[in-house]
């Protein structure tokens, strides 16, 4: 890990928080510090020196007022666990730890990040006191340990919170069962003791990230072999661990330090870092490992599964031989979200990285891949998916043709003919209709193949193809020169020598496009768009790495992979961690899921089983009106007070979803009338110069996003799902169920893009979808889902106090 006589200066996780809270001008003197400690440790400026004590904590001078604690690994290899007032060097040092995890081989340093309270107190920027004017004024270093300071004598019964009374949170584990689920050691018997939820939101503050996760979800009644299955397994040593070497330790991805040597510059220099720099080790895993073939990677939302794929690429391009190619295609569904996947990659990686990767959304590529070919259509112009369904209502109509719907020959269309590049009518008659509901005979089809082929005529007529017939073109010429490479390279393999490979007319060697496949949002892709995407890559090691989650399915894809030629068994893995929202705001937006089944984009299922967070806030509110203007009234409150309440003059960001462009108006309007800046979201974001204003939208252009607040408006019977649906209910109950489903999804995405707060309203009669206990508890609230007439304060809500937390939560 070290390099000989080069000191190496990494970022405890747990001290990140802490750094960033510092003033300005003290993060100005870390900056500098840590090159100049890099450079040489024991200069004298820095006073660098071994606590009194404590055998491997260190601190250094990083201005007049403040040193950082070092923590020596060995040879030149240093932690930076934490950044102090020099009068307070020794504070509560009674409290430091360090082991090597036996069961995660980590190295865990803990104990030593001030408790909640006092981090919260952290000096703001400004208030901070004035350096003194003169170096030599300063007090001598701190040389001896001083008295420790006493413990706090405990509050008074009476003010102690009603929750920690009672038995031990975790009276029914054993010390050996912590043990084995990772807790480290110098906390077992602490955790053991812990009661109510303050005391363990303190104990898990400073605790090392594993342990935290461990107890939180135990406290959020997880069983002890769901905790070890889906926490501790993923990040168990792979090897024997010793727990005295912590050279060892600190190179195991489940040391939570900066991955990077700069990671503690990228933190300095940019807030909102933390991706950047701390991988959790399962994500680490997955960014570095050699895969055989394809492989896929699944997770609830804010997981990182984006954070993963651009690690991932990262890694790839670093592992490249050296030329000037895009030689890794990273892709996704909508332009917005290849715009953002570009910044960031050039955020994490700089520019040289960026320069080998081609970063486009999946139907830009289409299209370029069709013009390069020369068959662009022939000047055909694409139209969007609500263009076709009118085309296929349009011609139906003329036709008077009434046995199909509109609906269901588009879905045939696109999801069987198209999407398995089907051209001939007898391919039809054996085409794979997996997951396609209504069964249908031999005639039928016959009697499909030809309406289909008048839609395709007439849409030539008119000039026009959609996306999908694009990108089955894309896939087909790609495939084409794929096909030609293979074949190049079975003669030359038979005849020997290269020329071979230039046997085609441009007598350019014919390649594959890319070395590696990157795909985010996978579970929006059509087959046609895989079909591509296979083409587009050869077969091999780390070919194609797709990360996605079939929850957040909002669009009509449903593929099976393996059918594809993208065979992901035995290369799956899932993120359960969510970096984004609160453990409160995950378990309602899990109640909005149902019962439903989800797949795994291959003839298997998929579930959020162990999907959790650690992160704390309010619960969402679940609020009826009686009326659509009393519900945007109580929108334009609710946004006001979360404007006018923000701290320090910082402008929170807030954000409205609603089901159709009809409400999205409505709201946007109300808010502006009320004196609230608002924009609607469109296919690109907002408009520019409207980033701080709060953001209106329908459900399906929240896709990717993140805000603070999130209200999502408008869940009303009717609306949620389409009245429109209920025909289909009796007639085609498979894509009845699809529907629902997606509506379901549509309001998951949404909830699941709140970082810190989460509001649910409705005026008249809610949802069906919404869990039925919101509802109920709303009308025993006085709100307005009762009988018209009611009255009742229209605006008032409830929250939904846990309703969708795991029934034994012991929180
Ligand atoms: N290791 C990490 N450390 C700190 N923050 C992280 C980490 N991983 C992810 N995040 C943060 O969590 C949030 C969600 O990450 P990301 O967008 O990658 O999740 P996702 O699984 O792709 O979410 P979604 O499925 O909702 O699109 C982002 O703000 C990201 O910066």
């Amino acid at each position: 890990m070290s390099v000989p006589g080069k000191t190496t200066l990494r970022l405890l996780d747990k001290a990140d928080k802490q750094i960033r809270k510092l003033p300005q001008s003290v993060k100005g003197a870390l900056y500098d510090f840590q090159y100049k400690f890099r450079e040489n440790p024991t200069a004298t400026g820095l006073k660098f020196q071994q606590l009194k004590g404590h055998d491997k904590l260190h601190s250094a001078r990083v201005n007049a007022d403040y040193r950082a604690l070092l923590f020596h690994v060995g040879d030149g290899d240093y932690i930076l666990v934490g950044v102090r007032k020099r009068q307070h060097v020794y504070d509560n040092l009674d409290r430091f730890r360090y082991e090597v995890n036996k069961v995660t081989g980590a190295l865990e340093i803990f104990g030593i990040v001030e408790s909640r309270d006092a981090a919260e107190e952290a000096p703001q920027e400004g208030l901070a006191k004035p350096a003194p004017a003169v170096e030599a004024t300063e007090p001598a270093e701190p040389e001896v340990k001083p008295e420790p300071v006493p413990e706090p004598a405990p509050a008074a019964e009476a003010a102690e919170p009603p929750s920690s009374h009672g038995a031990p949170l975790f009276a029914a584990y054993s010390a050996e069962q912590l043990r084995r689920l990772g807790v480290a050691e110098g906390l077992v018997e602490e955790a053991l003791a812990v009661r109510g939820e303050s005391a363990l939101l303190e104990l898990v503050y400073g605790a090392p990230a594993h342990t935290e996760e461990v107890l939180l979800a135990l406290a959020d009644g997880r069983g002890f072999d769901e905790v070890l299955e889906d926490i501790t397994a993923p990040v168990t040593a792979e090897g024997p661990v010793d727990p005295a070497d912590f050279t060892a330790a600190l190179a195991r991805p489940s040391t939570r330090v900066t991955t990077s040597d700069t990671g503690l510059r990228e933190v300095l220099e940019d807030d909102f870092s933390a991706w950047k720099v701390f991988l959790h080790p399962t994500q680490e895993k997955l960014v570095r490992r050699t895969y055989r073939g394809p492989a896929r990677v699944s997770g609830g939302p804010g997981t990182g599964k984006t954070i993963v794929a651009l690690h991932r690429v990262k890694n790839l391009v670093e592992n490249l031989p050296t030329g000037r190619n895009k030689a890794v295609l990273l892709t996704t569904y909508n332009t917005n979200l290849a715009a953002d996947l570009r910044l960031r990659l050039r955020d994490l990686a700089g520019q040289t990285v960026l320069d080998r990767v081609d970063i486009v959304n999946i139907d830009s590529l289409s299209r370029r891949i069709v013009n390069e070919g020369g068959q662009g259509g022939h000047g055909r112009r694409p139209i969007s998916d609500s263009q076709v369904t009118r085309e296929w209502r349009g011609m139906l109509t003329e036709l008077g043709e009434q046995r199909w719907t509109a609906e269901f020959l588009e879905d045939e269309w696109n999801q069987v003919i198209v999407g398995q590049g089907i051209r001939t009518r007898s391919e039809y008659f054996r085409a794979r209709r997996a997951g396609r509901g209504q069964r249908i005979s031999r005639a039928q089809r016959a009697e499909i193949w030809q309406l289909v082929e008048r839609f395709t005529m007439r849409l030539e007529e008119k000039g026009v193809w959609t996306y999908r017939q694009i990108a089955q073109a894309a896939a087909r010429i790609e495939g084409e020169r794929a096909a030609k490479i293979l074949e190049n390279r079975d003669r030359e393999a038979r005849a020997g020598g290269q020329f071979l490979h230039r046997a085609d007319e441009s007598s350019t060697r014919l390649r594959f496009r890319y070395e590696h496949v990157v795909v985010d949002e996978a579970q929006d892709l059509s087959s046609a768009d895989w079909t591509l995407l296979r083409a587009t890559v050869d077969q091999g090691e780390n070919d194609i790495f797709l990360v996605g989650d079939t929850h957040q399915r909002i669009y009509d894809n449903r593929v099976s992979l393996g059918a594809l030629g993208i065979n992901i068994r035995g290369r799956s893995s899932r993120l359960t961690l969510s970096y984004r929202t609160t453990r409160e705001i995950l378990g309602s937006a899990l109640g909005l899921l149902g019962e439903e089944e989800w797949d795994d984009l291959d003839d298997g299922t998929d579930t959020l089983s162990g999907y959790r967070s650690v992160l704390r806030g309010p619960r969402p509110v679940f609020r009826g009106s009686r009326t659509w203007a009393a519900e945007c009234d109580a929108i334009v409150a609710w946004a006001k007070d979360l404007r006018d309440n923000a701290p320090h003059d910082t402008a929170p960001s807030i954000a409205v979803a609603a089901p159709t462009k009809e409400e999205v108006d409505a709201v946007q309007y109300a808010l502006n009338r009320g004196g609230v800046r608002a924009a609607s979201l469109g296919r690109e974001g907002p408009p520019a110069g409207f980033e701080e204003a709060v953001h209106v939208g329908t459900l399906h252009r929240f896709k990717g996003l993140e805000y603070q607040h999130v209200t999502i408006a408008a869940m009303c019977e009717g609306l949620v799902p389409r009245a429109g649906l209920e025909r289909l209910r009796a007639s085609d109950p498979t894509r009845y169920a699809q529907e629902v489903q997606k509506a379901r999804s549509l309001m998951f995405v949404a909830a699941t893009r709140a970082r810190d707060s989460l509001t649910i309203t409705w005026h008249g009669d809610p949802s069906p979808l919404l869990p039925e206990k919101a509802a109920r508890a709303e009308e025993a609230e006085g709100g307005a889902a009762g009988p018209a007439g009611t009255t009742g304060p229209e605006e008032e809500g409830f929250e939904d106090n846990g309703l969708f937390k795991p029934p034994n939560a012991l929180l």
